[in-house]
């Protein structure tokens, strides 16, 4: 490794599978982001959500990457994990020069991992990374590989702007400084949130939606002003879903309250019969389906009749109404999200989605639940040999 610029690329760090899974969580669970055209899932925000199930497939991930950032910077054991999070770039997100320290409240970090789950061309367009100084100079995220780098200012860099679909990476920061342990933090809201329902498994991990200005995507271009969207009901207009609420709406005063509430999905007004718990329900049902592949073969339970109806004339004014509000007639969300509607679509695999849906986040809830004990455990150790409780 170069000693002026400490940085490395490993190619094929993470499986496509390891890569895919990561977005599909992403895609059902994302918030706005902390810029512009920006999305992020934070693994407390998972918690929050009550998906806390869904931080398992990133702990093998966290350790990996820690390791092996140990490892190449020769600081083995001395590394605490500060933050962990997917993050999402759409049309329009880019930033300029800089390092990852460059903040008074970020001199924590000291080094960064970045594992790119897309690829630049194929998924994305624009999104180039770039570093300042040294070599390699360019990076085309490709997916699976990981780049690492000191966060200081040898290791300065920019990303172009993205033009075109979603750029999706895992980035993480390390901290020699172990009062920046996320598990710290962590680890006590896992706990309350596991600990308090586990005996009602089967319920334990529908998601609950945080506050909805969470899922408000706003353009920053003046022009759009009075835009903006609901992304989730975005994402699931890009795989060509609305949403059916059967409440009269004459009555309800903030439509926003509707989108808590049971709903059913429609495709092409073909009203489905499955009554989701809400609509972020909804949306990870929908994207373990195109995750999973649509093909019947793909979920092992039985495949049944997927009941469908079509939709009545009051039943669409229904869900124009709800477009209007959470969609706008913008169109907007189509230059956001890229539209997959062309998406093998069947009712009836669609049905047995919901029950693969509902065996996986079991799984993942009951593994969580095993591990949580000896992450705890894992988390006290720690503590006691760096002295910091
Ligand atoms: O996504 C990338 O390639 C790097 C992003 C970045 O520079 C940052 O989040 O600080
Ligand atoms: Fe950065």
């Amino acid at each position: 490794m170069e000693i002026e610029h400490p940085r490395l690329i490993l190619h094929n760090f993470l499986t496509e599978e390891e890569c895919k899974e990561l977005e599909f969580i992403h895609k059902s669970c994302s918030t706005v982001g902390y810029r512009p055209n920006v999305f992020s899932t934070t693994l407390s925000h998972l918690i929050a959500t009550n998906s806390a199930h869904l931080i398992l497939p990133f702990l093998p991930l966290r350790d990996r990457l820690k390791e092996k950032v140990e490892e190449i910077f020769g600081c083995e054991y001395e590394l605490v994990t500060e933050f962990t999070g997917l993050i999402s770039w759409s049309r329009g997100a880019s930033i300029g020069w800089h390092s990852d320290d460059n903040r008074p409240y970020l001199k924590q970090r000291d080094f960064t991992a970045v594992c790119y789950l897309n690829s630049y061309q194929t998924d994305f367009k624009g999104g180039l990374f770039h570093f300042q100084d040294g070599e390699p100079k360019t990076i085309a995220p490709l997916v699976g590989d990981a780049v690492m780098y000191t966060a200081d200012s040898r290791n300065t860099h920019s990303v172009d702007e993205v033009t075109d679909g979603e750029r999706l990476t895992l980035t993480l920061w390390f901290s020699r400084d172990s009062s920046h342990d996320e598990d710290a933090k962590l680890i006590p809201l896992l706990a309350e949130s596991l600990l308090h329902k586990s005996n009602n498994v089967p319920q334990s991990f529908l998601p609950v939606p945080a506050s909805d200005n969470m899922y408000w995507f706003f353009p920053n271009q003046a022009s759009h002003q009075d835009m903006g969207f609901d992304i989730r009901l975005g994402r699931l207009h890009a795989f060509g879903f609305d949403v059916y609420y059967s409440q009269d709406m004459n009555f309800i005063s903030d439509l926003s309250e509707l989108l808590m509430e049971p709903m059913q999905l429609v495709r092409r007004d073909q009203l489905l019969d499955h009554k989701f718990v809400n609509v972020l329900h909804a949306l990870q049902v929908v994207q373990f389906y195109f995750w999973k592949g649509c093909k019947s073969q793909t979920f092992t339970s039985e495949v049944q009749f997927g009941k469908v109806v079509q939709s009545s004339q009051s039943q669409r004014d229904k869900i124009s109404q709800v477009n209007s509000v959470f969609l706008k007639d913008t169109k907007l969300e189509e230059t956001v999200f890229r539209s997959v509607e062309q998406y093998y679509f069947d009712s009836a695999t669609f049905s047995a989605a919901i029950t693969a849906w509902e065996d996986y986040s079991c799984k993942l809830h009951k593994e969580i639940l095993i591990s949580l004990p000896q992450w705890r455990a894992h988390q006290a150790i720690y503590r006691v040999h760096f002295d910091v409780s």
